[in-house]
Formats: structure tokens, C-alpha cells, sequence
């Protein structure tokens, strides 16, 4: 498609993205961090990430590499396993989604030094 030929990185990240997003079943890193439900986050957390934030950096093309890419998502799982105690859900859905996530990222790390 033409797409792929203008921004065939984009299109990988988006590509991306959604598979990292599947392994998040209970949404817990799609959105920002709500400073609502959770007055003292910014009071721990000096760079919040999540999902949402970063697909909006992938349409703004903000990535260059595959290594800005996935600082975003470590600091997506250490926000949470820093401000989240070990016995909670949140923290358990960090090391699952670290895990996880490493081999999405692996594996879409060659496809973009075959598309060059
Ligand atoms: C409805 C209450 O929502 C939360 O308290 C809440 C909602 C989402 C959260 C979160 C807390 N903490 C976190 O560390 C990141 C991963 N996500």
C-alpha cells in the first residue's frame, strides 16, 4: 500500500502496538494514569507513560528508532512496578506484560531492519 511505502516505520510501531495492547486484557496501561483515582501517582512517578500516549507519538512520528520506542513501554512497566506493591494485580500485570511484551518487541525489531 502506499502507506507502507511513505511510513512503513509507522506502520510497524501501530503493528506493534496492538500487540502489546492484547496482552494488556485489563486495560490497566491504555490510558494515562488517572491523577483523579490516584492523587499521590506524581508524588512517585516522574514520567507517566502508557498506550494511548504512545500511539500518539507514533502518528506524530515522535519515534525514530526501535529504542525510543521501547524506552516508552519499560517506562510504562516500571512506573507500575515502582508505585505498585508486589502483592497487587497492577504490579503481576507488569511482569506479565514485561515478559510478554520483550518477544513482541524482539521480533519487531527484525521486521524493521528488513523494511530498512
Ligand atoms: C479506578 C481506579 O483506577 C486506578 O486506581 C488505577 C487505574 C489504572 C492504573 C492504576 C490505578 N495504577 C497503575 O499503576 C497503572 C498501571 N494503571
Amino acid at each position: 500500500a502506499l502507506e507502507l511505502q511513505l511510513q512503513p516505520f509507522a506502520v510497524l510501531l501501530r503493528h506493534t502496538l496492538d500487540q502489546l495492547q492484547e496482552k494488556d486484557n485489563a486495560s490497566i496501561f491504555a490510558e494515562p494514569v488517572s491523577l483523579d483515582e490516584v492523587p499521590d501517582y506524581l508524588e512517585y512517578i516522574q514520567t507517566p507513560m502508557d498506550f494511548l500516549t504512545m500511539r500518539q507519538k507514533v502518528e506524530s512520528h515522535k519515534y525514530k528508532t526501535m529504542d525510543e520506542f521501547e524506552l516508552d513501554f519499560e517506562n510504562i512497566i516500571n512506573n507500575c512496578l515502582m508505585y505498585n506493591a508486589k502483592d497487587t494485580m497492577f504490579y503481576r500485570s507488569a511482569t506479565r506484560l514485561r515478559d510478554q511484551g520483550g518477544m513482541v518487541i524482539r521480533a519487531s525489531r527484525r521486521m524493521a531492519e528488513r523494511v530498512g
